[in-house]
């Protein structure tokens, strides 16, 4: 017999009121893939989360986690999460509120592997109140992990926490992953996604508008941009293959459907100091993605 997915969504509709959130959303995780949710603000990712983890009541649709539901899953530590506004009870030192939190699981992370995992040595005798944004993060990633769950869910995990933590934290998701948890995350870090996730999954209105590799998902956008020195002045629209000019300073960034073409005409039209070439990023990608509203999935990695 088959083991089931690690998350297996069918259907899922979230509303508020009169604001449809999710839309019929589709989504299986196997277990053992790291996946990064993408998306404009608004989009419907933390609904989803949110739902997941029995959060909110969907308008239709299931959520199985390990075959289990949602609230079942929770209660037997199948799933862990980072939420957006995860709160911490003040006046309780961290190591306090971790053991509590350890002990309300039947399977437990064992604390001296936890606290280096999650990063918070010297941190279990301190205040909630007294951390710092970044090291209130770490403090609940540590509460996320505390049961053990194969299952990770993370909603912006790093959005306080500086470049050396976010380096470090993303290095302790990818010893994760190796050690055979499935990693869900929410990110608006789209260099974070592509480093870390072997999938992405990028949600638009409510919907996946596309599903795949990172490789997968930057190959839907064919252009190329160039850059370069130019003056102000300098009409850039009108050359072939243009889709569209940026000017920052006086770096121009041109995206190009065909770069052969736009720098052959760049080329006869004057000079092209400090010119760099590059192809799509993951960025460019869900740029692109997100703006045409794609309402197809481009192939998924299962
Ligand atoms: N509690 C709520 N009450 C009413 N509307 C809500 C509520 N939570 C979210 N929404 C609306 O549902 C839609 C989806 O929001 P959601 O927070 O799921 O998006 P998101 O992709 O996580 O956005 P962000 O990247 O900004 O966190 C938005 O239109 C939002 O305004």
């Amino acid at each position: 017999m088959t083991s089931p997915p690690a998350l297996d969504i069918t259907g899922l509709t979230v509303r508020y009121g009169d604001t449809l959130a999710v839309d019929g959303l589709d989504l299986t995780i196997p277990s053992g893939q790291t996946v990064a949710l993408l998306g404009a603000n608004g989009a419907g990712k933390s609904s989803v989360v949110n739902a997941v983890l029995g959060l909110l009541n969907p308008a239709a649709g299931s959520v199985g986690i390990l075959g289990r539901t949602p609230a079942d899953a929770v209660r037997a530590g199948c799933v862990g999460a980072m939420l957006q506004h995860g709160g911490l009870p003040s006046e309780a030192r961290v190591g306090e509120v971790l053991d509590l939190v350890r002990r309300s699981f039947p399977t437990r992370w064992p604390l001296d592997d936890l606290v280096v995992t999650a990063g918070i040595d010297g941190l279990l005798e301190r205040s909630v109140d007294a951390l710092s944004g970044g090291q209130r993060q770490r403090v609940l990633l540590a509460l996320a992990l505390a049961g053990a769950p194969p299952l990770l869910l993370l909603d912006e995990p790093t959005s306080a926490m500086d470049v050396e933590g976010r380096r470090a934290f993303w290095t302790t998701m990818r010893g994760l992953a190796d050690a055979g948890h499935t990693v869900v995350f929410a990110t608006h870090h789209l260099d974070e996604a592509d480093a870390v996730a072997d999938r992405v999954v990028v949600v638009a209105a409510g919907r996946v508008v596309a599903d795949g590799s990172t490789a997968q998902v930057k190959a839907r956008v064919t252009g190329r941009t160039i850059s370069f020195t130019a003056a102000p002045d300098r009409r850039l629209e009108s050359l072939p293959a243009v889709t569209g000019v940026a000017r920052h300073g006086g770096t121009v960034t041109v995206a190009t459907t065909d770069a052969d073409a736009t720098l052959r005409a760049l080329l006869a039209d004057g000079g092209l100091p400090d010119l760099e070439v590059r192809g799509a990023t993951l960025e460019d990608a869900v740029l692109s993605l997100i703006s045409t509203g794609h309402t197809h999935p481009i192939g998924a990695v299962r």
